[in-house]
This record gives structure tokens, sequence and C-alpha cells, in this order.
């Protein structure tokens, strides 16, 4: 999601973004997830040629990242056997996205392999790239040649608030500043198809430097099922952009964001999962100078399966915040 912020303050710099929906949406768990019913469910207009349109909005009011990869996949994946999944994309954000007209997703089709087969995408709108994407899909191919990482220990997401609750709990603070007051019910009345349970929730108040490394449980909203097991893959592109550039700014709570937007977003998936299940997403930011961020996540099955890895840069230009606190 790219943020543009000058007066009022943004998620990026709340230490965390809001995936808030306190109305219709929070109400409508059980129902089918919007991601599924609406933003990836693109328009066929010819061959190797869809259409999306779009949910939920940034306020910065580009499209948000991870709306566009999450539809450039399934236009992509239309393209290949029934059997064949995407196992990595690599994608470019070359130009704002508008969000007053739809995206068109021209696949070309790169080359079909015995086992492997590669599409590029090109995601364009008033004539014009706003995404170039590749991606890779293989067939299922099992080795004994198997290795991971161990999922960070966390405590279950039903130990956990939802940012909603949080955000509840922040505005019953009485010495809240009125501004910050007006920023937090702006993001409780986001729509935002996403539910996040954040690990260690930040305090607001007092902004503590943090080591730009984050856990959060996140999961779609709504019920996807395992009809169609293509379409998690799809959905994790649309979370993976969530809440992760703003991974480089919590070493930094004294500085404003003004402008934030990814560059460009990798994404590596290893094992069959559901998005609408909760899972870990551990992210960290290795580095950030000149004007620019880079950060690392990963995805965790809550079984402890590492599911996807990504990878994205972005710009970040900052303005420094004079504070009140003597910390
Ligand atoms: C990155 C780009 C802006 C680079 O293009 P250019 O090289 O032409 O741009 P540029 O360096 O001149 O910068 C132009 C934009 O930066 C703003 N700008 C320039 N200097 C600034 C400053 N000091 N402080 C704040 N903003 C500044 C301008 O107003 C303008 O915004 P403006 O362009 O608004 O007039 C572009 O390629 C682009 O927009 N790509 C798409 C990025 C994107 O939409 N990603 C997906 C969403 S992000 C996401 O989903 C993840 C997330 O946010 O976490």
């Amino acid at each position: 999601m790219s943020e543009k912020v000058s007066n009022e303050t943004s998620d990026h710099s709340m230490d965390f973004a809001v995936p808030a929906g306190s109305g219709a949406l929070a109400e409508s768990h059980d129902l089918r997830s919007i991601l599924v019913t609406s933003v990836l469910n693109l328009e066929k207009l010819d061959i190797d040629l869809y259409r999306g349109t779009h949910h939920w909005v940034p306020r910065s009011r580009r499209l948000f990242g991870g709306q566009i990869i999450g539809q450039a996949l399934v236009a992509a994946a239309d393209s290949v056997g029934e059997n064949v999944f995407a196992h990595s994309l690599h994608c470019y954000f070359v130009r704002a996205g508008d969000p007053k007209v739809p995206v068109l997703y021209q696949v070309e089709r790169i080359r079909d392999g015995r086992s492997f087969s590669v599409r590029s995408v090109k995601a364009i709108q008033h004539g014009q790239p706003i995404l170039i994407c590749q991606v890779s899909f293989h067939r299922d191919q099992p080795s004994p040649l198997q290795h991971q990482f161990s999922m960070p220990s966390v405590p279950p997401p039903e130990d956990l608030l939802t940012v909603e609750e949080l955000i509840q709990g922040y505005l019953s603070k009485p010495d809240l500043a009125e501004k910050a007051k007006q920023g937090l019910t702006k993001l409780l009345a986001d729509e935002v198809p996403i539910e996040i349970k954040p690990v260690n929730p930040p305090d607001i108040q007092y902004r503590r430097v943090r080591e730009p490394k984050n856990l959060f449980w996140v999961r779609a909203r709504g019920h996807i099922g395992e009809g169609d097991m293509k379409l998690h893959r799809c959905v994790a592109a649309y979370v993976s952009d969530y809440s992760f550039l703003g991974t480089t700014l919590l070493s930094f709570p004294g500085q404003r964001a003004n402008f934030v937007a990814s560059l460009d977003h990798a994404m590596w998936f290893h094992n069959i999962f559901r998005a609408d299940q909760w899972m870990l997403y551990e992210t960290e930011s290795s580095w950030a100078g000149g004007s620019r961020g880079l950060v690392q996540g990963r995805l965790w099955r809550r079984d402890g399966v590492l599911a996807a890895s990504c990878a994205q840069e972005g710009v970040i230009r900052v303005s420094t915040v004079k504070t009140d606190s003597k910390l």
C-alpha cells in the first residue's frame, strides 16, 4: 500500500497498518471472502486479457500494490493447467494505480516446459503499464531434499486482540490526543478485507524505538474454502503487501513518512496453505538508506510449515516529527 500523508497520521507512523472494517466486513466472517467474490474475481475480456476492479483503496488514493499483484497472479494462473502452481513471482510497480478506473491485465505466455511454465503479466491503466510481473509455475515434483527455518514461538491468535479491538482500547484512553483519536477513528472505518492480530501491539503513545522486525497473525476476512487451492496463493499475494514496508519504519518512531510506496515485490511459494486460516507473518527490514528500504517476510502456516517467503524494496521519504516525549 502506498501512503502519502501530509497533515494526518499515517498507518505507517502508527507502527502498524490497520485492517479495520468495523462495519459490515467485520460482521461477515462466515460469508465468502470479498477477496474471492470481488477483488480477485477478474472479468475475462479475451484470451489472456482480463479486467479487475477495486475494493479497498488506501488513503494515499493510489491502488493497493497487493491488489494489483493478486489480480496479476489470477490472470497468469488462468493460462496454466490445473495441477500447475505458481512457485515464484517478481514484480515492479512502475506507476501509481488510479482508483477511478479498472485495471487491464495482459498475459504473455513466455514458455511452457515439461516442469515449469513462465508468464509475463502487464497491468495497464490509461494505456500505460502500472505493474510488470513475471510468474513461474511448477508441476508438483516431490523430493526427499527438504529443509526450512523454524517458525518463531508466539502466542496463538486466540490469545491475541484484533487490530480493531486494540484501536477500541486506544480510543478509550482519556488522555489520547484529539488528532490521534481522529486518525484511529478513520482507520477503524476502513474496509480492508484482511484480519490482523499483532503479536507485539505498538504503544502508540510512547512510540518506542523497536527493532525493524514484526510478527502478526493474518488471514483473509471471510471464507474461501478448499475448492481452488491456487486462489489461496493469489490471496496471499494480496495479503503479503499489507503492513510489509512499514517494518522499515519501526526503528524510526520520530519520523513521519510523507511518501511510502513499494517499488517491487517478490514471492516464493513453498507449500500448500489456506489464506483464510490464520498464518503468522514474520517481517524484517535488513536495510534502509537513500530514501529506500528493503523488507523480507515469511508467511507461516500455524502448524509451523513455511508457506511462502517475500521480499520488497520501497521508496520512503520522511520528515522529522517533533515529539513531546522526553524518553
Ligand atoms: C516510485 C515512483 C513514484 C517513481 O516515479 P518517479 O521517479 O517519476 O517519481 P519521483 O521520484 O519524482 O517521485 C514522485 C512522487 O514522490 C513525491 N515526492 C517527491 N519528493 C517528495 C518528498 N520529499 N516528500 C514527499 N513526497 C515526495 C511526489 O509528490 C510524487 O508523488 P505522486 O506520484 O503521488 O505525485 C513511481 O514509479 C510509482 O509511483 N510507482 C508505483 C508505486 C506504487 O504505487 N506501489 C504500489 C503501492 S505501495 C504498497 O502497496 C505498499 C506499501 O505502501 O506499504
